[in-house]
C-alpha cells in the first residue's frame, strides 16, 4: 500500500503508518519537522532557538539536516517567531474551543504552517500540505491532521493581515515598553524588530576597506553593516581573523572606556567573547571572566582566530578574587529583550517574573564589578535589555548604595557621532532597535543595549 501522502490534495482523515512501519518520507518534509521542533522548544520554553542550533545532543535534529534544510528550518522557524504575536492571534481565531490539550506541537505545526504561506514565498499548498504531513508524522498531533488543515485552508485563504505595531510582541512586553519609551517609541521598536537585520562586523582596522570588500557600509560605531544571507564562515576575512560578528550596540560599551592601550581590563561575563575581542584589540591586557567553561571554549577558539590574546578564567563574577584592575567591564546576563530583532524567540522564552530575577543577580554582580576596579578606574556596566530595571535602575540603586564610592562619568554627545540620541539625561548610554534609521530596513537599526561609564573610586 503506498502511504505516501497527496502533496497537492490532503486527505486528513487518512491515517498515519501503524506501529512498525514507516512512511517514505515526503520530500520537504524532514525541515518542516525540524522547525516545528524548533518552534516548540521555544514556546515550552524549554530550548532557546540558538542553543537548539549549536548543542551537540540535538533534540530538533537540526544538524542531521544537510546543509539546505537546516537553512530551510532555520529560515521557517524564525519567520514563524517573527510574527508569532500575529499568527497565534489568526490561528486562534480558527478554533472554537482554543486549542486540544493534547496535540502535542500542534501550535508549532500551524504556526510554521501559516508562517510559510503568509510570510515566506512557500506556495500555500506545499506549506498546507507538509504541516499536514508534519501531523501526521506526530505521535500527538497526528490525531488532529484533519484539523491542521481545516484551520490552515481557512487561514491561507484569508492572507495576511495588515503589520499593525506590536501584533508581534507578548502583550506584557509591549506594555512595559509603552510604560518606558511611550506608545510612538514602542511602534517605532516593533517595526524594526520586525525585519531580519543585516549582519554587523566590528572590524581589527581599516572599517572602509572591509565594508567595500564585503558590499557594506562603515557604521558611525566604526563596525561594518553588510546585508544579510549567506555562510558568516565563508565571507571574505572570516578565516583569516578581520572581523568578528557583533552588533553595532553591543560594540559600544567598550568604546566607552577611551584609550585602552597597556591598561589591564576584567572582562566580567565574558564568553563567548566579542566585548573581550575589542578589548584586547585596543590594546589592553584582559582576563576574560565566565562561568560556563564550554562557552569560555568558544571565546578561546573565536580570539584565536582573531590572533588576539585574553587570559581566560571560569568563575562567578560574583565571587572570583582578582586583582584589581584599570577597567572592569561587566556585561550582565540579562533578559536580552533588547535583542529580538536577531533573536524573535527571546520574547516568546521570557517571563515577565525573569526581569526581577535577573536584576537581583545583576545587583550582586554590580557591587563585585565594583570591587574590582582600582581606585580612580572605570566601571562600563551593560545589559541587552529594554527593560529599565535591567539598566538604568541598577545604576541608580548603585550609586546610592555605594555612598558616594561611586559616580557616573557622563558619556558626552562627541564621542558617539550619529548616535547623540541614545545618551540619556545622566550620561549613561540607551539604544534602541529603532535607532540608526535607514532606507533599507533591512539595513537599519541595532540592538537595544543600556551602558553607563562609572568613575569608581
Ligand atoms: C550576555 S552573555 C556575555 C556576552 C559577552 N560579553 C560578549 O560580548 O560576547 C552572558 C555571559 O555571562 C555568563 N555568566 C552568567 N552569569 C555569570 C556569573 N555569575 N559569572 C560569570 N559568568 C556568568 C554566561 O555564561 C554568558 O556567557
Amino acid at each position: 500500500m503506498n502511504r505516501r501522502p497527496d502533496v497537492r490534495r490532503p486527505q486528513p482523515q487518512r491515517r498515519g503508518p501503524g506501529p512498525g512501519q514507516r512512511a517514505p518520507e515526503v520530500p520537504g518534509l524532514a525541515a518542516r519537522r525540524v522547525a516545528v521542533r524548533l518552534v516548540d522548544g521555544v514556546l515550552s520554553r524549554t530550548r532557546p532557538l540558538d542553543a537548539a542550533l549549536e548543542v551537540d545532543h540535538d533534540p530538533s535534529g537540526f544538524r542531521a539536516l544537510d546543509e539546505r534544510d537546516r537553512a530551510l528550518a532555520r529560515a521557517i522557524a524564525g519567520a514563524t517567531l517573527r510574527r508569532f504575536g500575529t499568527l497565534r492571534t489568526l490561528i486562534a481565531a480558527r478554533l472554537d474551543k482554543g486549542l486540544p490539550k493534547k496535540g502535542g506541537p500542534l501550535e508549532a505545526i500551524l504556526a510554521t504552517g501559516a508562517a510559510q504561506a503568509l510570510f515566506m514565498q512557500i506556495p500555500a499548498h506545499t506549506a498546507v500540505d507538509l504541516a499536514v504531513a508534519a501531523a501526521r508524522a506526530d505521535p500527538d498531533a497526528r490525531h488532529f491532521a484533519g484539523l491542521v488543515n481545516a484551520v490552515l485552508r481557512a487561514v491561507v485563504t484569508e492572507g495576511a493581515p495588515e503589520s499593525e505595531p506590536g501584533a508581534d510582541l507578548p502583550p506584557w512586553l509591549q506594555a512595559r515598553w509603552i510604560r518606558a519609551y511611550g506608545p510612538e517609541t514602542t511602534a517605532a521598536i516593533a517595526a524594526a524588530v520586525a525585519v531580519e537585520p543585516g549582519l554587523d562586523l566590528s572590524v581589527k582596522a581599516d572599517a572602509a576597506r572591509w565594508a567595500e570588500t564585503l558590499g557594506g557600509s562603515v557604521l558611525p560605531t566604526g563596525g561594518v553593516r553588510i546585508p544579510g544571507g549567506g555562510r558568516v564562515t565563508a565571507l571574505e576575512g572570516y578565516s583569516e581573523g578581520a572581523w568578528w560578528v557583533q552588533d553595532a550596540a553591543a560594540a559600544l560599551p567598550v568604546r566607552l572606556f577611551g584609550d585602552l592601550a597597556g591598561r589591564s581590563a576584567i572582562d566580567l561575563c565574558a564568553a563567548p567573547g566579542g566585548k573581550t575581542a575589542q578589548l584586547a584589540a585596543a590594546g589592553a591586557e584582559v582576563i576574560a571572566v565566565d562561568r560556563s567553561a564550554e562557552r569560555l571554549q568558544r571565546l578561546n577558539e573565536n580570539l584565536s582566530r582573531l590572533g588576539l590574546t585574553a587570559t581566560p578564567r571560569v568563575g562567578d563574577a560574583a565571587t572570583i578574587a582578582l586583582e584589581p584592575a584599570d577597567v572592569v567591564l561587566l556585561d550582565a546576563p540579562c533578559t536580552a529583550t533588547g535583542t529580538i530583532r536577531r533573536h524573535p524567540d527571546v520574547a516568546w522564552m521570557k517571563r515577565e517574573s525573569d526581569i526581577a530575577a535577573l536584576a537581583r543577580v545583576q545587583a550582586g554582580l554590580l557591587d563585585a564589578a565594583a570591587r574590582l576596579v582600582r581606585p580612580g578606574g572605570l566601571l562600563v556596566y551593560c545589559t541587552c535589555s529594554l527593560e529599565p530595571e535591567e539598566g538604568e535602575r541598577q545604576i541608580q540603586a548603585l550609586i546610592a548604595r555605594a555612598n558616594g564610592g561611586v559616580r557616573i562619568e557622563p558619556v558626552l554627545p562627541a564621542e558617539l557621532p550619529g548616535l547623540e540620541a541614545a545618551i540619556d539625561d545622566d550620561g549613561c548610554v540607551r539604544t534602541l532597535p529603532s535607532h540608526l534609521p535607514a532606507d533599507d530596513p533591512r539595513l537599519s537599526g541595532m540592538d537595544g543595549f543600556f551602558a553607563a561609564r562609572l568613575r569608581v573610586g
